[in-house]
């Protein structure tokens, strides 16, 4: 299966995520915020400063190596939320694909609220509010992984594909 690609501009990380934040907004207030790193950690400093909560925690799973899976470990574990099992607790990650990170954090934090700015079908399941959807065959190019570069007049690449 070909894999598609959705690039994600700062300004439309920024948008979504003020999004995600209107949506959130109505459901605290909360105890503190969880970022899962590294991803979620932009859209959460987005969103803690739309609903003032000063309050961030950390949580970092290692799941991927560059596009390939591996098995996750939890790094560093989220300790101020871990007593409470996440009661009142919003954790916050750029996205959820497969659900494998979602599903650890889930199984430390079960009581918390779980928020991604963008989702996939198979990851759905485990998150409590998101903003866009995107198909599972879609790989998110988000701006801190890329960078403007030149490309090609249509006309040039054109000529080439034609022996030109
Ligand atoms: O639903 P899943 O299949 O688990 O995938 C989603 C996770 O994968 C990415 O993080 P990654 O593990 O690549 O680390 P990073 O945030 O440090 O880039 C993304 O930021 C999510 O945290
Ligand atoms: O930058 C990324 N884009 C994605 O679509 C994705 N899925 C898992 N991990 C990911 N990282
Ligand atoms: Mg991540």
């Amino acid at each position: 299966m070909a894999i598609r690609y959705y690039t994600v501009t700062w300004d439309q990380l920024h948008r979504d995520a003020k999004a995600l934040a209107w949506r959130l907004v109505d459901k605290g207030p909360y105890a503190g915020m969880v970022a899962i790193t590294r991803g979620g950690l932009i859209p959460c400093a987005i969103i803690s400063r739309e609903l003032e909560c000063r309050l961030i925690e950390t949580v970092s799973i290692v799941t991927y190596d560059e596009e390939k899976r591996g098995e996750p470990s939890v790094v560093k574990p989220p300790a101020a939320a871990l007593e409470s099992r996440g009661e009142g607790w919003l954790i916050i990650d750029d996205l959820v694909d497969t659900g494998t990170t979602a599903k650890v954090i889930r199984a430390l934090l079960p009581k918390a609220h779980f928020a991604t700015v963008y989702a996939k079908p198979a990851g759905k399941p485990q998150v409590d509010t998101f903003i866009t959807e995107v198909s599972q065959d879609t790989w998110i190019l988000f701006p801190w992984d890329t960078e403007p570069q030149f490309v090609a007049p249509i006309a040039k690449s054109h000529a080439s594909s034609n022996g030109g």
